[in-house]
């Protein structure tokens, strides 16, 4: 078991490259993997979930080469997957399992998804729901968990789709299986979620048309071979952001970071919780907003959280929780049940987190109240858990920079599923880390 040893005090300076954004990571393995011809992929992010991705497109008969910095994707086209050998294993990755059981649910063979403990609790009735009635055979186990099977050869029809709640992996799944059925699917979100599936879909020649919250694809499109430049990931930049914001005299800029609208809600409440965050050279790259981000340290105040702007910062809100409890005031989050359900029940786990460091919190169902302590340390010392979340265990390696004393962070393992090389860049950059590994 890795465990992370941080000493307190210091600031965060200089440039800070974080690798490329998992979400896109994904898409462009599984886009490219059924497209035809040769794709070309730049900034791929070599981390364990979308090395999961990867490499259950390779058991399907998808040559994937390494080029330099690029990997180049042999596409079999739509229909030209084979049935893999054994189990589809998608480690840690929900973002894996939701979108590929849209896959899946489209070929002609058999498939079986499945994943590690952490994925196997965690919620697939969302996506069982639409694609049985699309017409796909898939089974869960009790309670809607993975192991998910899924019997091919079964013909799927268009349908007019509400998911029950705002999620990008319900609706790229559902989008998918629209790829492979009869007619016309729509998907209505209830609200906005990361829209990079349809950028993508779009670049790979597909027609995807959005009115108003209504998504339209017809089935039996074909997908044609494309470059991706896969932007920095905003989600790993935010550990970094949060940190260089809290920790005194800390100037930092981050390149090439991914700002798509549908995904930025973190820059939106650090900055309105004061701040100080600068976008320098916006650019468009591979259908994909991007810009530098340079971060100074600032002085932060408690903000009120809620409605769409939850699923916009989705993944960050451990960082976030981070930076509330260095701000003056109280910082209140609501409409964040979905944080219960990610990798580990992330309301939970950092309010459990925050209060052996010191920090008073209060716990609700859908979110969590934090009093910050804007002067002077903000957090005491201590061992915490990080319950096999990479997020958890990164977020509290930030909280170093304003704690009285060491703070030691166990079960770091699962940082590999996002965030390879943090321990060294975050070195660099200024914080006082160490990785050891202990036994169990
Ligand atoms: O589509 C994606 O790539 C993701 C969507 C989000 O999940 P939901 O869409 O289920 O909220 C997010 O938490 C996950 O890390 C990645
Ligand atoms: C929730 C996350 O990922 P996934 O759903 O792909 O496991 C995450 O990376 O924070």
């Amino acid at each position: 078991m890795r465990r992370f040893h941080l000493q307190p005090g210091a600031a965060l300076r200089g440039r800070v490259s974080v690798p490329g954004d998992k979400s896109v990571s994904h898409r462009a393995i599984m886009l490219s993997a059924i497209a035809s011809g040769r794709s070309r992929i730049t900034g791929f992010l070599e981390s364990a979930d979308c090395l999961a991705t990867l490499h259950a497109f390779e058991a399907m008969g998808v040559t994937f080469v390494r080029d330099g910095e690029a990997l180049e994707v042999d596409g079999v086209g739509r229909d030209g997957l084979h049935a893999p050998d054994g189990p589809l294993d998608l480690g840690n990755s929900g973002t894996s399992m939701r979108l590929m059981s849209g896959l899946m649910a489209g070929q002609r063979f058999d498939s079986r998804l499945v994943g590690d403990a952490s994925l196997s609790r965690r919620p697939m009735a969302r996506v069982i729901e639409p694609l049985t009635r699309m017409g796909a055979r898939i089974e869960g186990q009790e309670g809607g968990r993975a192991p998910l099977i899924i019997q091919g050869g079964q013909p799927l029809k268009g349908i007019d789709y509400t998911p029950p709640v705002a999620s990008a992996q319900i609706k790229s799944c559902v989008l998918l299986a629209g790829l492979y059925a009869d007619g016309v699917t729509r998907v209505t979100e209830p609200g906005v979620s990361r829209d990079h599936t349809e950028r993508m879909l779009s670049a790979f020649g597909v027609i995807i048309e959005r009115e108003a919250r209504t998504l339209s694809i017809v089935g039996g499109q074909a997908l044609q071979a494309a470059d991706v430049a896969v932007p920095a990931d905003l989600s790993s930049a935010a550990f970094f952001i949060v940190g260089a914001t809290i920790a005194e005299s800390s100037a930092i800029v981050l390149p090439g970071v991914g700002i798509n609208p549908t995904r930025r809600g973190v820059l939106d409440i650090l900055k309105r919780m004061g701040a100080d965050i600068r976008l320098h050279d916006e650019r468009i790259q591979a259908g994909e907003p991007v810009a530098d981000i340079e971060v100074r340290s600032a002085s932060l105040k408690g903000v009120d959280i809620g409605g769409d702007e939850v699923e916009l910062a989705i993944d960050e809100f451990p960082a976030i929780f981070i930076a509330a409890a260095c701000a003056e005031g109280t910082t209140r989050l609501t409409g964040a049940a979905e944080l219960r359900v990610k990798e580990s029940d992330r309301i939970a786990v950092m309010a459990d987190g925050l209060s052996r460091l010191g920090v008073d919190v209060n716990v609700a169902d859908d979110g969590l109240t934090i009093v910050g302590n804007a002067t002077g340390p903000a957090f005491g010392g201590a061992r915490i858990e990080s319950h096999d979340d990479h997020r958890i265990a990164m977020a509290f390696a930030m909280a170093a920079l304003r704690a009285s004393a060491p703070i030691e962070i166990d079960d770091c393992d699962f940082v590999d599923t996002s965030f390879p090389g943090f321990v060294a860049l975050a070195a660099e950059a200024g914080l006082q880390i160490r990785a050891s590994e202990v036994s169990e």
